[in-house]
């Protein structure tokens, strides 16, 4: 049962708790002194909970009530628009030592931070209530349960992250009984309440602070409601913080989407990919192949754990349970299975646009384009408009077990055997479609090279090229080098025939008239079917300077509308593009200094060999 605790003088916040762990008592009672909530709620996950939270998140006008039958269940949110997306520069990792967070974060002195915290956090809660949610990233029964317990002023962030992690009773219970291990991660809105002041639909405040302590394995987080700043079992925990973890327990935390494909012959292999932000693992994750005989199951499509397994191969679990995924360009045409999971309900929705039947919309969604409509700014929208109805980054954050398509591998609690990882960026340029690495190493150089132009997922101009590790950029909760450095070795766990084959994608080159070179979406699967048989060694490739890429015939285009100039521009490596791509990453490593791998550099040199040697 949830309980609720008003925090009166003398309020006995042990005495009226669900739970009899002390570290947790502890933190709660910390974090309550501090910030001076009106009351404590311990979320309990039921349904009666979710009822009345979002009862009252409706009375607040924080949700709208979603009233057309094809979102059953389902609620829209509208943010501030100064709190649209996850805010990078105010991403901090605190480590002891500044060279520890490495030249991708920001830094402060822990001590420094922490003094700056409690000041900001004080008194910040003020007639809110805060809610504590225990939850597992991961499965309960994993043979490690990664525990947290988010504190938050916020019911829609409790709501959120019902859909997102497994949380409430259960797993209290179990950190109870094996008196496990949390991360403690605290969030505020940043915007307490003065007795009798009104609130206002989505509270949060200019001054933003997302604050990670990796040697402590602690999480706070200020002044925003917006997802991954806020659901912070997300990138804060299961990326950032679970990164670090990783590193010293040696395993991986990634930015990946899992796909289980399932061959004409009914072989099945298990395909991470490691896509930017906005970039495309929530539709590769839920593909519908195009090619006839093959099937597609999903098991994520953001964040993947990878494990060395007993049997010298690696396995991969999702951590989450929910998708929080870009709504503007997911529609019935390009992610039905997306489209299929949401009309079952149960989401919620964020920065879309209301429909005048009591729905929402987005661009994309549908061929026609609505008449009338509220887009997110709550102004009334028609298709002559200037502005798109829907915030670029909108959301949909909706329950994975509604999928269709799940495999049911989702729920083993230690996953499946990894059989090749995609690393994918959004490149007009250079990058071909698709090119698979010699080996692990040369992998690695494949993702420790990656790039993309930036998106509307983070705040700051949209479509500059940058670098982005393995997609991890705004994730490693360390040094980039030593990250890279723990690539190269965590090969070691596993047995070296067992080892994923490591890939190169781009779906978004152009032709020559500007337009995309390759359909994209669902016709990635004739991708896929290259990448299956060239792990079973029955696809023809051509050794190019940068790896293997297919021959135009190995590529299957049966039925495929695409002339030979895209298919050719599609899959083409062209020396002057990657003697140009050659000095970009040559500055890019300099910012490493010497914690880059040397095997690393070695691959850079053998680039700059074959480069040559192909241009001579
Ligand atoms: N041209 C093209 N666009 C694509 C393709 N796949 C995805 N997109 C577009 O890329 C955008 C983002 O795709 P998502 O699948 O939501 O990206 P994501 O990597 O899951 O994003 P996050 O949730 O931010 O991590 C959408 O606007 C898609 O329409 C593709 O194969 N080709
Ligand atoms: O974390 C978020 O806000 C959304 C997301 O998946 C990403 O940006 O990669
Ligand atoms: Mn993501």
């Amino acid at each position: 049962m949830a309980t609720t605790v008003a925090m009166e003088p003398g309020a006995d916040i042990a005495g009226n708790a669900p739970t009899k762990n002390e570290r947790l008592l502890r933190f709660v009672a910390e974090i309550a002194e501090l910030t001076t909530p009106e009351k404590i709620h311990w979320v309990d996950g039921s349904e009666e909970e979710h009822r009345q939270l979002t009862d009252e998140l409706v009375e607040a006008g924080t949700l709208t009530r979603l009233t057309s039958p094809d979102f059953p269940n389902s609620f829209a949110a509208f943010s501030d628009p100064a709190d649209v997306a996850r805010v990078e520069s105010r991403t901090f990792i605190c480590s002891e030592q500044e060279r520890d967070a490495g030249f991708t974060n920001n830094w402060c002195e822990p001590s420094e931070m922490r003094e700056t915290l409690q000041g900001v956090f004080d008194g910040c809660m003020r007639g809110r209530t805060m809610y504590v949610i225990p939850f597992v990233m991961g499965h309960l029964d994993a043979e490690d349960p990664k525990f947290g317990v988010e504190i938050t002023d916020s019911a829609y962030v409790v709501a959120s992250m019902r859909i997102m992690a497994r949380i409430g009773t259960d797993v209290l219970k179990k950190i109870d009984e094996l008196g496990a291990f949390f991360v403690p991660a605290v969030h505020s809105v940043g915007a307490p309440l003065a007795p009798g002041q009104q609130d206002v639909p989505w509270p949060c405040n200019d001054e933003k602070y997302i604050v990670h302590f990796p040697e402590t394995r602690e999480i706070w987080s200020y002044g925003s409601g917006y997802g991954g700043n806020a659901l912070l079992g997300k990138k804060c925990y299961a990326l950032r913080i679970a990164s670090v973890m990783a590193r010293d327990e040696g395993w991986l935390a990634e930015h990946m989407l899992i796909l289980k494909l399932t061959s004409p012959q009914g072989k099945s292999y298990y395909i991470s990919g490691a896509f930017p932000s906005a970039c495309g693992k929530t539709n590769l994750a839920l593909i519908d192949p195009t090619l006839e005989g093959w099937t597609a199951e999903t098991l994520g499509d953001d964040i993947t754990w990878i494990r060395p397994g007993k049997e010298g191969e690696f396995r991969v679990v999702n951590p989450e349970a929910g998708y929080f995924g870009v709504a503007p360009g997911t529609g019935w045409h390009t992610n039905a299975n997306a489209m299929r999971a949401i009309a079952k309900g149960n989401s919620i929705f964020t920065n879309c646009a209301l429909t005048d039947d009591g729905g929402v919309w987005w661009e994309g969604m549908t061929p026609e384009t609505p008449e009338h409509l509220v887009d997110w700014r709550g102004q009334d929208w028609t298709p002559d408009s200037e502005a798109p109805a829907a915030h670029p980054n909108a959301r949909f954050c909706t329950p994975i077990d509604q999928t269709d398509m799940l495999a049911e591998e989702y729920f083993a609690p230690d996953g499946v055997k990894l059989d090749a990882i995609l690393f994918g960026g959004r490149r007009k340029t250079t990058v071909p479609l698709v090119t698979e690495s010699r080996d692990w190493n040369h992998g690695i150089f494949f993702g420790a090279t990656l790039s993309s132009a930036t998106t509307a997922a983070a705040e700051g101009a949209v479509g500059q090229v940058r670098r982005d590790p393995m997609a991890m950029l705004p994730f490693i909760g360390y040094d980039a080098g030593d990250y890279l450095n723990h690539w190269v070795r965590v090969s070691g766990e596993a047995e070296a025939d067992k080892l994923p084959k490591i890939f190169l994608v781009n779906w978004f080159r152009r032709n020559r008239d500007g337009g995309f070179a390759w359909p994209g979406f669902a016709e990635n699967s004739r991708v896929l079917k290259w990448v299956v048989e060239r792990i079973e060694g029955t696809a023809e490739a051509q050794e190019t300077p940068i790896g293997f890429t297919p021959t135009p015939e190995a590529l299957d285009t049966t039925g495929l509308d695409i002339t030979e100039a895209d298919l050719h521009d599609a899959l083409k490596v062209d020396g002057q593009e990657w003697a140009e791509e050659l000095a970009d990453i040559e500055n890019w490593f300099a910012r490493f200094g010497d914690s880059l791998p040397d095997s690393i550099v070695a691959e850079l040199d053998e680039l700059r060999r074959r480069v040559k040697t192909s241009t001579a």
